[in-house]
């Protein structure tokens, strides 16, 4: 099957990846040359590892990038796609504007899907004429290592784009978990949920970061405790959804004052050397403020 990705970007390339290695062919389209380049780049340098890593042949990759053609030009990225799924950045307006454009440019049984992790697909589908043709795949980051894609169903999705797209997912050998379009669907919701009730303990004294995510660590079997996962994913992400939330759901959603005050101070987590935990060189080396070493 021939599926286009638009934007190649943090998810955009893994998405990409993910499905040529599946067998598809796919065209990866972003609005500079430079920026194609860089996400194709990105996809050999995973596979790359892959094979350093024994996970997959020097054979199985060079097939993988030869599936993979990059381009700036929409309608030619677009033009036989079965699949289209947008990967662009987190903004209403820009997403319901490639969505028409890829209408416009693509056949008439081209299912559309966004990777948003938060936006309303029922809204970015109201921009099409065929709305029933839309539909969320929330991939994980990052898409090549994550085994879950949240699939979700708009207002507006028939059974056919439903069908088609829990098809994809698991050619692709992903797991997929169906979620109506309400915010947050169902991971960001519970995993902002955690996150932020863990904040508010620390606030309160209650133990330290470290304590707390070994706490679900060891005790509950979390990969990684929801401060950390905070860290990486960015605590202006995180503030960012806990407003969006707290409008759709509720004072329950309401972010810490901490929480607040890091990203005004610029502490942002792992990308900027800081968050709830200090950062060096991408290794997580003590603990912020008065909480101090581990
Ligand atoms: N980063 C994550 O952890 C994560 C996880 C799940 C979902 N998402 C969602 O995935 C989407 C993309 O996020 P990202 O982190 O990959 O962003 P990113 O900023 O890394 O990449 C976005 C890319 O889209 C390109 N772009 C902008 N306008 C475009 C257009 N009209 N057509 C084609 N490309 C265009 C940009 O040049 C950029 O390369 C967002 O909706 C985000 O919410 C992100």
């Amino acid at each position: 099957m021939q599926i286009a990705v638009l934007g190649a970007g943090s998810m955009g390339h893994g998405i990409a990846q993910v499905s040529a290695m599946a067998g598809h062919d796919v065209v990866l389209r972003d609005i500079e040359e430079e920026f194609v380049e860089d996400g194709i780049e990105g996809i050999r340098e995973n596979l790359q590892g892959g094979v350093d890593r024994d996970k997959l042949t020097e054979s199985e990759m060079e097939a993988a990038l030869e599936r993979i053609e990059g381009t700036t030009d929409l309608e030619a990225a677009v033009d036989n796609a079965a699949l289209v799924v947008e990967a662009v950045p987190e903004d209403m307006d820009l997403k319901q504007d490639v969505f028409a454009d890829i209408e416009a440019a693509a056949s008439e049984d081209t299912v559309i899907a966004s990777n948003t992790s938060s936006l309303s697909v029922t809204e970015m589908a109201s921009v099409l004429d065929q709305p029933e043709r839309a539909v969320g795949l929330h991939f994980f980051n990052p898409p090549h290592i994550m085994d879950l894609v949240e699939i979700v169903i708009a207002e507006q999705t028939d059974d056919r784009t439903e069908k088609f797209a829990v098809d994809y997912v698991r050619g692709i050998e992903k797991e997929d978990v169906v979620v109506r379009d309400t915010a947050g669907f169902a991971t960001s919701r519970l995993g902002l949920a955690l996150g932020l009730e863990a904040i508010r303990m620390v606030e309160q004294g209650v133990a330290s970061p470290a304590d707390i995510d070994e706490g679900m660590e060891i005790g509950y079997g979390h990969p990684m405790g929801p401060l950390e996962l905070t860290d990486h994913v960015g605590l202006d992400v995180r503030l960012h959804i806990a407003e969006h939330l707290r409008e759709e759901l509720g004072e329950r959603f309401k972010p810490p004052q901490s929480l607040r005050r890091k990203v005004r101070a610029g502490n942002l987590g792992k990308k900027t050397g800081e968050g709830y935990y200090v950062w060096e060189d991408g290794e997580r080396v003590g603990m912020s403020g008065e909480w101090g070493d581990e």
